[in-house]
């Protein structure tokens, strides 16, 4: 397969605030190819967002990325390295700040957020600032500049965009400004697009429409796209792969009909009952137990055991690696729970947690490591092994 577009490696993203430091994004790993929809999905304070704006290196104080690798077409985004007093320091490779502003940001990585009316300003009209957008980030005389304004209008399905041009943004619709923000997001051919919940607070059907006009510049202009949703549904319509994140990791990772199809993880499971669909009745609808967590204190062990219909001793303790377990169409299908055979932990043998038996463990950090680097009691199979001993310590 070709080098990844996109490589994201351990990433964390940290906000040091007065309550504690939130492990907002706690060390996820994942890639894009060139002409992929690639999901982020997961419920809300997941960390879907501040792992998008990290991709961009647009995040907010008190926040900051303190570890991990992003690596966009071979170029640095974000690296750190120890330097010779031990300390971590940012590569010599890593782009400046400057580079990222004049060379990646809007052009070759361009966001679109939930909320237009964030991104246009309510006292311009909405072809002047697609225009001035265009002007400022391409070699072009502000008529020509003008013109491909109005193609991008007609390009995201517009109609009369000459006319359109000379509106503001309030005349236009809630749909119809999103469809400005993917020109403008699409006005300097970027090779990849972040889109945070563009389509969240629009109607069902509207929705539905905007789904089907960016899977059809995507065919058209082969950008490749993240896609954060807390939607499975939204998933389903135009993800190629996905990747399910819970209070900062990412749990599971698959091609999209393989995560349908095969699912592995608990959490995605849970997502997956409750999300309505045409076969099922409301009532017969799944919601997920209890709320997710703070990520100042995350729970020991599996993250998601507290909630977990399948959590058995074991579970508070093993802190699951995200592992491959299969492979699908040539990627691979990974997943973070030890009920899997790859995790070498006896699950089976483990007594299963009654609700609410646990609900003070949450003690962070403290959770042994299962995975690739906890030991070597390998039997020659598979890369992952158990945790040390694996001797209850009750
Ligand atoms: N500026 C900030 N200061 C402190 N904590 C923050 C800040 N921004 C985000 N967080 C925390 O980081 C975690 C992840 O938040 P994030 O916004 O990425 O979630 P999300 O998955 O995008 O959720 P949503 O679906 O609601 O948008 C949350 O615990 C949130 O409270
Ligand atoms: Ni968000």
């Amino acid at each position: 397969m070709s080098e990844p577009l996109l490589r994201v490696e351990n990433l964390k993203t940290q906000f040091f605030t007065e309550s504690g430091t939130v492990r907002a994004v706690d060390g996820i790993s994942f890639e894009v190819h060139e002409g992929e929809i690639v999901g982020l999905v997961g419920e809300s304070g997941a960390g879907k967002s501040v792992a998008s704006m990290s991709l961009m290196r647009l995040v907010e104080d008190p926040g900051e990325i303190v570890g991990g690798e992003i690596t966009y077409r071979g170029e640095t985004l974000f690296g750190l390295e120890e330097g010779p007093d031990g300390e971590l320091r940012e590569r010599d490779e890593m782009l400046s700040e400057s580079e990222m502003r004049e060379r990646i940001r809007g052009r070759e990585i361009a966001v679109i957020f939930q909320d237009p009316m964030e991104s246009l300003n309510p006292v311009f009209t909405v072809g002047g600032q697609l225009r001035e957008f265009i002007e400022l980030n391409r070699d072009l005389s502000s008529g020509e500049a003008r013109d491909e304004a109005i193609r991008m209008l007609r390009e995201v399905g517009i109609p009369d965009p000459a006319e359109r041009y000379e509106e503001y943004p309030h005349q236009f619709s809630g749909g119809m400004r999103q469809r400005v923000l993917i020109a403008m997001a699409l006005a300097c051919e970027p090779s990849l697009i972040i889109a945070d919940e563009p389509t969240t607070a629009l109607d069902v059907t509207v929705e539905g429409q905007i789904l089907d006009l960016v899977d059809d510049l995507q065919d058209r202009y082969d950008t490749s796209f993240v896609w954060v949703t807390h939607d499975m549904g939204v998933v389903a319509e135009i993800c190629d792969r996905v990747n399910v994140m819970y209070l900062g990791e990412i749990v599971e990772q698959a091609p999209v009909d393989e995560l349908f199809y095969d699912t592995n993880h608990p959490y995605t499971k849970a997502l997956l009952d409750s999300m309505p669909r045409p076969d099922r009745t409301v009532d017969e609808l799944d919601p997920i137990e209890g709320v997710m967590p703070e990520a100042i204190e995350p729970p020991s062990g599996c993250r998601f055991h507290p909630r977990c219909p399948d959590a058995r001793e074991v579970c508070t303790r093993v802190h699951p690696e995200t592992l491959e377990v299969d492979r699908a169409d040539g990627y691979p299908h990974r997943t973070a729970c030890v009920k899997h055979d790859v995790f070498d932990v006896d699950y089976d043998g483990s007594v299963p947690l009654e609700p609410g038996d646990e609900a003070e463990t949450r003690v962070g950090g403290t959770g042994t490591e299962a995975g690739a680097d906890s030991n070597s009691s390998s039997t020659g199979e598979e890369e992952p092994a158990s945790p040390d001993g694996g001797d209850p310590q009750r």
